[in-house]
């Protein structure tokens, strides 16, 4: 019986028997018409001989999945887990003498020696540059994926190079380097900013986000909870936790479960995480949720940098809208006010109580909004951008699509002012203008008079 007349299962879709069969010509072999061997047999070979061919001939690497056209290069996992293959080498004498020379505490007393994860990130960056200014001993660890273009990532790392701040290319997921790092260095803090940041990004490459914000945090926290004396920890937790909470402004006391992406589901995750290794190894955990932060060296993955580079190129922006065309609001947070609350939860920390791995006692276990208390929409972001750039976006409203995305944020910041200190200063036209100053600085574009028309003189 032919394979194809085969009954289909009942109830299950019927494929109608193609009236002709055209197939492109088949070379067969010719041992095909000289020996008798059942149609079986030789669909079968035919079917192992058609696999090895597509085997052979498809590309080495998988293919990319589409990465949205602001995204630089891809940032598959494989992507992510490639970079990780191809992390410069650690170790050895001299590696040692870079590492225990950048963590030197330079302001005693009180000087803290702090392991800043993510370091050539946006946030790492600035903040390990204002913990080495102020005289804290600082080293960098970043896996330099491609998330967004490296080359940004290497500009931050050579800003902090000129500072004093090595920053070792490696993946938080690399247990070993961790524990090295720990042994030369007996870290007071680890300020963790490594993550797959990105709401949208999260349909477009979800294992990212557990590799590095699940199974990352994990590894930090193993290595910490075993370093003997246990640093303390202050990490970058999200507003995105807020999800649909409706109660507004968002306080640290609200509902944070119903996440309405998988990135902000993997912070959440990561702030139960951080709960099971306090209480089980006494480490002091500060969990920071930030809201929309931007400035100056900022991500080019995020609404405000490629908003700027598109209203220049004379490219739409476009600016989603809630339902009945409600307006879509961020609690933009500028980045300098951000490295002022995190730098106030390092010094509040207290401390951990365990050491190699046994807890000793209680030990703080706190979260924090850090936001800047007042949402701002973002037609009002586009139409500072049009001022500041000297040019009219082109605007396409569409309606905001389900990519986790949420409509507003609105932070309470009534904890972190009142046990942190947290004052945020910048509003949102300032801190704009200072990051527009950066990116034509950075991407050397001028903008002429006679160049009104939208396109920057940058390629
Ligand atoms: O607050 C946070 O914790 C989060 O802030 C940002 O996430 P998001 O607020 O979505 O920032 P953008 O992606 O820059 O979007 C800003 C606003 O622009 C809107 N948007 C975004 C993209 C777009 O094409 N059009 C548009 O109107 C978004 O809906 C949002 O309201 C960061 O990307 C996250 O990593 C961070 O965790």
């Amino acid at each position: 019986m032919d394979v194809d007349d085969a009954p289909s299962t009942p109830g299950k879709w019927k494929m109608e028997k193609p009236h002709h069969r055209h197939h492109p010509r088949l070379l067969l072999p010719r041992w095909h018409h000289s020996y008798p061997v059942s149609k079986l047999v030789f669909w079968s070979f035919f079917a192992l001989a058609l696999f090895l061919a597509l085997f052979l001939l498809s590309p080495r690497s998988s293919a990319p999945t589409r990465i949205p056209d602001s995204f630089a290069s891809s940032s598959t996992s494989s992507g992510v887990r490639r970079a990780a293959l191809q992390m410069a080498p650690w170790g050895g004498p001299a590696w040692e003498k870079r590492v225990r020379s950048s963590a030197r505490v330079r302001r005693n007393p009180g000087g803290a020696s702090v392991l800043v994860t993510g370091a050539a990130g946006f946030v790492g960056m600035h903040v390990a540059a204002a913990l080495k200014r102020r005289g804290d001993g600082v080293l960098g660890l970043d896996n330099f994926n491609g998330y967004y273009d490296p080359s940004l990532k290497r500009a931050r790392q050579a800003l902090l190079d000129r500072a004093g701040v090595f920053v070792v290319e490696g993946d938080i997921n690399d247990g070993a380097l961790l524990r090295k790092l720990f042994d030369v260095v007996p870290f007071t803090h680890v300020v963790h900013l490594a993550a797959q940041a990105g709401v949208r990004h999260a349909l477009v490459d979800p294992a990212s986000y557990v590799h590095s914000n699940v199974a990352g945090l994990v590894s930090v926290l193993e290595a910490a909870k075993a370093a003997d004396p246990q640093p303390a920890i202050v990490w970058a937790s999200s507003s995105s936790v807020y999800g649909l909470n409706s109660r507004v402004p968002f306080s640290e006391v609200d509902r944070t479960d119903r996440p309405a992406s998988l990135y902000a589901a993997t912070k959440k995750a990561g702030e139960e995480i951080a709960h099971v290794y306090n209480h089980i190894y006494g480490l002091s955990i500060t969990g920071l949720r930030f809201f929309t932060v931007y400035g100056p060296w900022g991500r080019p993955d995020m609404a405000y940098f490629f908003f700027t580079r598109d209203i220049l190129r004379g490219k739409p922006v476009s600016i989603f809208e809630g339902p009945d065309h409600a307006t879509v609001a961020r609690d933009f947070t500028y980045i300098d006010d951000i490295v002022k609350g995190c730098l106030a939860a390092l010094d509040h920390a207290g401390k951990s109580t365990g050491s190699g791995g046994k807890k000793r006692g209680p030990a703080p276990l706190r979260i924090y909004n850090l936001g800047n208390t007042s949402p701002v929409p973002v037609t009002k972001l586009v139409s500072i951008l049009e001022r500041l750039l000297k040019v009219k976006a082109v605007k396409k409203f569409v309606k905001m699509p389900r990519n986790g995305d949420v409509q507003f944020t609105h932070a309470n910041i009534t904890f972190a002012q009142k046990e942190l200190g947290y004052r945020p200063t910048t509003g949102l036209h300032t801190g704009l203008k200072k990051f527009v100053r950066w990116y034509l600085e950075y991407y050397s574009i001028s903008l002429s008079k006679n160049d009104s028309k939208g396109r920057s003189t940058s390629s």
